[in-house]
């Protein structure tokens, strides 16, 4: 009879001790299902041993090992220890986190769902041929013959791809054995000199351990340099992890990845798929068979026998970092993991993170710039409009206006960009005051006009709009400043005749939606186009040649240090969408402060002097990356109860802490009430990384052992993003 210890998802450090008759050291790393307290847990095998602390014959046998998949890789094992211990979790939760639900729980994952090579036939080909009403299908089969060959779970991806089953029955759509010709070099599109650069570079230093970050603007194909990257990978037979912000966002990008590599077996991995597909991609990953996997930040946590390459795009993306449970960031984990693995690996942005940006300044990452569009001559030209001289109709400057009126001349698309949704940020009576508030947040509640409702943005609640003041009952209540809703019901009205798309998460809320919005941006279907950041990230759309940005200002002065840095990129970004293709771009940028120096390295396209800059400001303010800093975080229905546990906290910080260890005052959360919970956070800061991290894992040791008031919760955030 052996030992097996297993690492268990609780909110305790410790292994747990299980008896078996028949585990042996091939068994570690393999999910295991275990009787715990009155029930059952599921984890995974860390060690087997031949002695126990714990008195054997106390010990409980295992339920169930789950042997048909492969063992987690010790290297694997290694990367959750690592990311326990960087983010001070307890392991067994960084391993629930990290490994899809059903293969936790050592469910049979049901096994090689075949996912074959699918080509449109020589009936399909006839049926596009002939004279026929227009269908899903026929529209499907258009764009198979546009993609070529292409796996079963990328046609039923794309916007018609609900037609598949259809077109498969008739014969229209066939699987076939071979690959796509078109993988063929021929076919790809010749390189610019800077991207062929980038890539001879990074193929010059060999495949070992290189962080290097890829600065293009907008526009300058780095997906170029991700895929010949890649195919060299795949080439050398290593797999490749390329990690995106969003998947529901890059809908196009997963076609694009599959379309290039027809013949590979690409996976994405991401928290929107079902949980049996999660698996199956997993271990799909884990038994060296996806030769890509393309995910969000939980695929940082694919286990990659094979690893050759790691790709981060768009690496400044918050996204990357969790913001619940354990808050790791994707990014940095990935690097830990290259150089774990001894792999390059390359992170790319039009604006990079000021991390990343000051660790190319400081030696520490190599730099690879593209500096021209690949595609149009220029960036967009930047223009301020200064909105103190002008009189703005719902938000819109005459000159934003004529420039919209342009493009609808002429059949290009506009983009108004707004990063607020909804029809106003609230309602409030002139009469009396009041105003609209979440009854559990301190946030007010937002009008959205749509389907007559006020709703929180925070905790999700809403109500139908009050027809009077609920307060002293006046009749003429009013929606107060402006959001996406506003400004397009406004559009509508000074452009009769054009197509107006709204495109937010209330317009766009399921995946197949957002794909809708984006096969109508695409084909031309609409000319003026009103977003938020969604619109921000990545899209590609010939024909969209203005963008407008309409209230940027209000995160000119927010507290946070870090909001210049997320203003400038978001800007970058959006106004990155305009004018890529063979069409002159511009961006109008609509500004009380067009001084400002924010806006003016923005008219120039000047990351580096914003960054140079921004820095600076943050080494006299002694602001990361220059420091490194942790936050405790605490909540409960009463905000005095979360301050004092801080403040308690606090005293055994003071007590423990080292020279070079700063512990700050404690302070109620910017947002103190969320869903009913008051909000309250602590700052300790160091010089240096390591005596930070000694530090905290003494105190997070401490704080664990007391004991709490009830329904008080805490947390710790390494390396926090809001502060
Ligand atoms: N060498 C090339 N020749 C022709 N077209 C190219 C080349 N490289 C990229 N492109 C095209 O240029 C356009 C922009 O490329 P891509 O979307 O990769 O830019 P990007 O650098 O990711 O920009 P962003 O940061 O704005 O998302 C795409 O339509 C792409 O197909
Ligand atoms: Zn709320």
């Amino acid at each position: 009879m052996r030992i097996v210890r297993v690492s268990l998802p609780v909110p305790l450090p410790q292994l747990f001790d299980y008896t078996s008759e028949d585990a042996t050291e091939g068994d570690i790393g393999r999910c295991i299902r275990v009787p715990f307290g009155r029930g059952e847990k599921s984890g995974v095998i860390v060690a087997i041993a031949d002695d126990s602390a714990i008195d054997p014959a106390r010990l409980k046998a295992v339920r169930h090992i789950q042997r048909e998949v492969a063992p987690l890789p010790r290297d694997w094992l290694e990367l959750v220890a690592f990311v326990a211990r960087y983010y001070h979790a307890p392991p067994g939760e960084v391993i629930a986190l990290a490994l899809p639900p059903g293969l936790r729980r050592a469910d049979a994952v049901s096994d090689r769902e075949s996912d074959p090579l699918l080509d449109v036939g020589d009936v399909g080909r006839a049926a596009l041929a002939a004279p026929r009403r227009p269908s899903r299908a026929l529209a499907l089969l258009r764009d198979l013959v546009a993609l070529g060959v292409v796996r079963h779970s990328v046609a039923r991806a794309l916007p018609s791809g609900d037609a598949l089953a259809d077109a498969l029955r008739r014969g229209w759509i066939v699987p076939v054995r071979r690959a796509n010709p078109a993988d063929a070099a021929g076919e790809l599109p010749q390189l610019t000199a800077e991207q062929g650069a980038a890539i001879d570079a990074v193929l010059a230093a060999g495949p070992g351990f290189v962080p290097w970050l890829l600065q293009g603007v907008t526009g300058s194909g780095k997906t170029e340099v991700y895929l010949r990257l890649a195919a060299r990978t795949l080439e050398a037979g290593c797999q490749v992890l390329m990690l995106v912000p969003e998947i529901a966002l890059t809908p196009q990008l997963e076609a694009r990845v599959a379309g290039r590599f027809p013949s590979a077996t690409v996976i994405s991995l991401h928290s929107g798929l079902a949980a049996g597909a999660r698996s199956r991609g997993f271990v799909q990953a884990l038994e060296g068979r996806a030769d890509i996997v393309l995910g969000t930040r939980l695929a940082v946590f694919a286990a990659l026998p094979r690893l050759g390459l790691i790709l981060v795009d768009e690496e400044h993306d918050a996204s990357y970092k969790q913001q619940e449970g354990v808050r790791y960031s994707a990014r940095d984990v990935a690097v830990w993991r290259a150089r774990q693995r001894d792999v390059p690996i390359l992170l790319g942005s039009a604006t990079p993170s000021l991390e990343s940006w000051q660790h190319v300044r400081a030696g520490r990452y190599r730099g690879l710039r593209l500096s021209a569009r690949a595609v149009a001559s220029t960036l967009p030209a930047v223009r301020r409009i200064d909105t103190r001289r002008v009189r703005l109709d719902e938000g819109l400057s005459p000159a934003l206006q004529a420039a919209i009126g342009e493009r609808l001349a002429r059949g290009e698309q506009s983009l108004v960009f707004i990063n607020r949704r909804g029809y106003a940020p609230v309602l409030s009576c002139p009469s009396c005051g009041w105003v609209s508030q979440c009854p559990h947040c301190s946030a007010n509640l937002v009008v959205h006009l749509a389907d007559r409702r006020l709703r929180c943005h925070h905790c999700g609640c809403d109500s139908a709009i009050p027809r009077v003041c609920p307060v002293c009952g006046n009749q003429d209540i009013q929606p107060f400043g402006r959001g996406t809703q506003r400004v397009e019901a406004r559009l509508v009205e000074l452009f009769p005749g054009a197509r107006v798309l709204r495109v937010d998460r209330d317009s766009a809320r399921t995946r197949k939606q957002w794909e809708a919005m984006l096969a109508t941006i695409a084909a031309g279907e609409a000319d003026i186009l009103v977003g938020t950041q969604m619109m921000a990230k990545g899209h590609d759309f010939p024909q969209l040649t203005l963008v407008g940005v309409v209230g940027a200002d209000a995160s000119l002065h927010a507290a946070d240090f870090r909001a210049p840095e997320r203003l400038f990129q978001q800007l970058m970004q959006v106004g990155g969408r305009a004018g890529r293709a063979h069409l002159p771009g511009e961006v109008l940028i609509q500004t009380e402060y067009p001084e400002h120096p924010l806006y003016r390295c923005l008219v120039r396209h000047d990351f580096d002097a914003f960054a140079a800059r921004a820095l600076d400001e943050r080494r006299q303010a002694g602001f990361p990356p220059f420091t490194h800093q942790a936050m405790l975080r605490a909540d409960a229905p009463a905000l005095d109860d979360a301050m004092k546990f801080l403040a308690h906290a606090r005293r055994l910080a003071q007590d423990s802490a080292p020279e070079g260890v700063q512990v700050f005052d404690v302070v109620p959360m910017r947002m103190t009430r969320l869903a009913r919970r008051e909000r309250a956070q602590l700052l300790v800061e160091a010089g240096e990384r390591a005596r930070l991290q000694e530090f905290v894992g003494r105190w997070i040791g401490v704080l664990r052992a007391q004991r709490l008031t009830r329904e008080l919760r805490w947390q710790l955030d390494v390396d926090p993003l809001d502060v």
